[in-house]
């Protein structure tokens, strides 16, 4: 075995934490979806992905990235990077043990089975990874789990990189953190913690960077983002005994690169001493969302001015070009604490689209981004100033700060109607009115039965209808001819509904690619990119909209549909607008002002809608929340102001309508039991909650919390394409029917269809009636 290199390689002055592995124009999304259709083999999807590989090196080497000192990181993933080490080292959850080879090894087919499940075998669970609106996969660890180095597909990758002319940076996510973020498995006894496995684990980790030293890689990129996390469930002792020792261990390690360990997406706080003591080369700093560390001990100083410290200067989850002289004052701050400073990105670069260059209709617009190659080439400047000093880098400098002059005082970046009507606002507006008598004003204008069918919104979003929308774009399909094509999409989803008997409907949102980037596309303060896709998991992608200036709304933009859909039918269709947050979450906003005053300017433009809708006759209207629980601070501290403009922005919005309308919201992809009191505070008439994967757990959570307005918790799960039966969603609703009387709870899916094929949507919806009308009976006498 090569032994490390002493002393270590130098590493590189400019680096990124890892790049957007989905491709330029998503061919990875196009090529795994290919293979799970069966149309190209696992070897002809490896091939595709060794091509994007090869195309992101050269890429970034053109960047500015050394092609041979370390700084290209090597950091591809098929679906996921936290799949991708729970299967480097062999935690396969027993249930998948069949897919699992003598040597632990899984093929392709049956690591996208771990991400997607197969029959009554779930998948891994999926949550937000940190602040960013990547998801990731919840590794499952117990006393059972057997590690063992079950994957070299990182090293391969090295070498094929090397065999390429690159020297390339193996990232992969830190022992601590994967332990950390994974969650005890089914057979686990109760209070075990994965941490516990630490020792067992290390073995792995150590053999792994053995062998990527004897592939001749200089430097390997741990990243550890699990500790700058205070909501992660581990005690703090624990986490930071736990960092100790295995950076004993891994640095102890005689066979392996240098270890750049990197800490992203917050500050390491308390952690930071404990890795300066330990041996890694080099530590990575996110000074974007954490700051430059102060008060630390002499030894603590000591020890990091014999370590590179890698400076997260430029910001990786933004898309703003922003303030590169004070991205290089931050990064020579760091100079204070060692003599060997890099710079580097806040994060890896995954949460940005490619290139900005590609979007050639957004005008000024574009001047004033950073996508990820835009961030590469920033890094470089950044570099290049820290080394030869700020004159050297003039130019940039002042281009930059040209660029973002230049954006703050651009036309509609403030609006005085806009800033003349937020600023006009008083309480009033924030309040609907008395509760009960709404009831009774929606009890008469509404005729429901007990216990109301509904569903969320979307109908599934078949191919045909992306490729009309394809074929709009492109100018194959003139306006008129796209609109006469989803009108006929809302003839069918209507007629469809009330086949099946549901109570309340909905016109099936055809119309949208999506329920943020749609609202986008039509309101003022916005643009949309067209090729800016951001992977969000696995092969799903969206494209988040650019919240630049002040938002106003100049025509209505779903009157027309919901006017039409309500022609079609006497039972009332649900206007459907994306409220404020979710808005917020899933777009890129401008950091000029706080998030709060956005909100409040989308608020405003929402209600003009929901008045317009109401105009027209529309009498409920769903304002769907899905990141509301999203967006809530990491730190405690923060969550009142937080909850504050948020129930603010949403109340805002819907407050305006008439006692007989009655507002909807729904709330999904989270679990709503800490917010709750919030929810309250939305004072919407009817909240639909996903509830169905927790058996229904929120439901005792509104019990506790004295929550009385319309409930719909989920009775099935639209995740995946199984039907469920008319028996177990009537044990759902009688579980409800415990804690909700029967006048108060509403019957829908857990969420929209959309990602849904037609044939099991049709089923799952008729048997979802069916267990309505058992229970139907029983509720009454509630
Ligand atoms: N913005 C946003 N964020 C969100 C969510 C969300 O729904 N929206 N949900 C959460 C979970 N994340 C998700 C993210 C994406 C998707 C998803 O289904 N995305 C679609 C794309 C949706 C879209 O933008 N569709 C467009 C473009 C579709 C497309 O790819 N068209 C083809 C052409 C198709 C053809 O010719 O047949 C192309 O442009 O190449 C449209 O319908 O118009 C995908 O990856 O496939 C689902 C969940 C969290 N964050
Ligand atoms: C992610 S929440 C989705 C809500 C939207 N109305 C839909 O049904 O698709
Ligand atoms: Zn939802």
């Amino acid at each position: 075995m090569t032994a490390r290199p002493t002393p270590a390689p130098a590493f590189p002055a400019g680096t990124i934490l890892g790049y957007p592995r989905i491709g330029r124009r998503r061919e990875l999304k196009h090529a795994v979806e290919a293979f799970w259709a069966g149309s190209i083999t696992a070897a002809e999807l490896e091939q595709r992905a060794a091509e994007l590989r090869a195309t992101t090196r050269a890429r970034l080497a053109g960047l500015g990235l050394g092609r041979g000192d370390s700084a290209i990181p090597e950091s591809f993933s098929f679906y996921d990077h936290v799949l991708d080490t729970a299967v480097t080292v062999g935690a396969v959850p027993s249930r998948f043990a069949q897919l699992v080879a003598d040597d632990g090894s899984l093929d392709l087919a049956g690591y996208f089975t771990l991400a997607r499940g197969a029959g009554d075998n779930l998948p891994l669970e999926m949550t937000k990874w940190f602040d960013s609106n990547y998801h990731y996969l919840v590794p499952e660890i117990g006393p059972e789990t057997e590690f063992r180095l079950a994957s070299d597909r990182l090293v391969r990758e090295f070498e094929e990189a090397k065999a390429a002319g690159y020297l390339t940076r193996p990232a992969i996510v830190g022992p601590v953190t994967f332990l950390l973020l994974a969650k005890a498995s089914d057979g686990a006894p109760a209070g075990f913690e994965p941490i516990s496995r630490l020792d067992e684990l290390l073995p792995v980790y150590t053999e792994l960077l053995a062998r990527l030293r004897a592939a001749g890689a200089e430097w390997v990129q741990l990243d550890e983002p699990g500790l700058v996390n205070e909501s992660i469930p581990v005690a703090r002792p624990v986490q930071l005994a736990a960092l100790a020792e295995a950076y004993r261990v891994l640095a102890g390690a005689t066979a392996r690169p240098a270890i750049f360990v990197a800490a992203p997406y917050g500050a390491l706080g308390d952690a930071l001493p404990v890795l300066a003591a330990s041996a890694v080369e080099a530590i990575g700093l996110d000074l974007v969302r954490g700051t430059l560390p102060t008060g630390l001990g002499e030894e603590t100083a000591a020890a990091l001015a014999a370590k590179t410290l890698v400076a997260g200067v430029i910001d990786g989850h933004n898309i703003w070009r922003g303030d590169l002289e004070a991205a290089l004052t931050a990064a020579e701050s760091l100079g204070a604490l060692s003599p060997a400073v890099s710079v580097s990105s806040s994060t890896s670069l995954l949460h940005l689209p490619h290139d900005a260059s590609e979007e050639t209709k957004l005008g000024a617009l574009g001047n004033w981004l950073a996508f990820a190659d835009q961030k590469v080439g920033q890094i470089a400047a950044v570099a290049a100033g820290l080394r030869d000093g700020r004159e050297s880098v003039r130019a940039e400098l002042e281009a930059a700060a040209a660029a973002l002059a230049e954006r703050l005082a651009a036309p509609g970046v403030r609006d005085a109607a806009v800033r003349a009507r937020t600023g006009a606002l008083g309480t009033a507006d924030y309040e609907r009115g008395d509760y009960a008598e709404r009831v009774a004003a929606q009890e008469a204008a509404l005729p429901l039965p007990l216990l109301p069918t509904t569903t969320i919104g979307s109908f599934p979003q078949t191919p045909d209808i992306r490729r009309a929308r394809a074929r709009l774009n492109s100018g194959a399909l003139s306006p008129a001819e796209y609109e006469g094509l989803m009108k006929a999409e809302i003839d069918r989803v209507v007629r469809l509904q009330e086949e099946i008997g549901l109570d309340v409907l909905v016109h099936g949102e055809p119309e949208r690619n999506d329920m943020v980037q749609y609202f986008a596309e039509y309101l003022d303060g916005f643009a949309v990119t067209e090729h800016g896709w951001v992977q969000s998991y696995g092969s799903r992608c969206t494209r988040p909209s650019l919240l630049w200036g002040d938002v106003s709304r100049p025509a209505p933009i779903t009157l027309g549909w919901a006017v039409y859909a309500q022609s079609l039918t006497e039972k009332p269709v649900k206007g459907m607008l994306t409220g404020p947050v979710t808005i917020l979450a899933w777009s890129f906003v401008r950091d000029d002002q706080p998030l709060g005053e956005t909100a409040t300017q989308l608020a405003l433009a929402l209600r003009d809608e929901i008045g317009e809708l109401e105009g027209a006759g529309i009498g409920i209207i769903q304002v769907d929340e899905p990141a509301l629980r999203e967006l809530l601070p990491l730190q405690r501290a923060d969550h009142a102001g937080y909850l504050d403009w948020s129930v603010g922005s949403f109340r805002l919005a819907t407050a305006g309508v008439r006692a007989e309308t009655q507002i909807h919201t729904h709330l999904c992809y989270s679990e709503f039991g800490d917010v709750i009191d919030a929810i309250g505070r939305l004072d919407a008439d009817v909240t639909s909650v996903e509830a169905a994967r927790s058996r229904m757990e929120i439901v005792d959570d509104i019990g506790r919390s004295g929550f009385d307005h319309g409930i719909g918790p989920g009775v099935y799960d639209i995740h995946s394409p199984r039907v469920p039966g008319v028996a177990e969603m009537t044990q759902l609703l009688e579980r409800a029917l415990e804690v909700v009387p029967g006048r108060r709870l509403w019957v829908n899916p857990d969420c929209g269809l959309k990602t849904r094929g037609y044939a099991e949507t049709t089923e799952s919806l008729q048997n979802m009636l069916a267990a309505t009308q058992a229970v139907r009976a029983g509720a009454a006498a509630l």
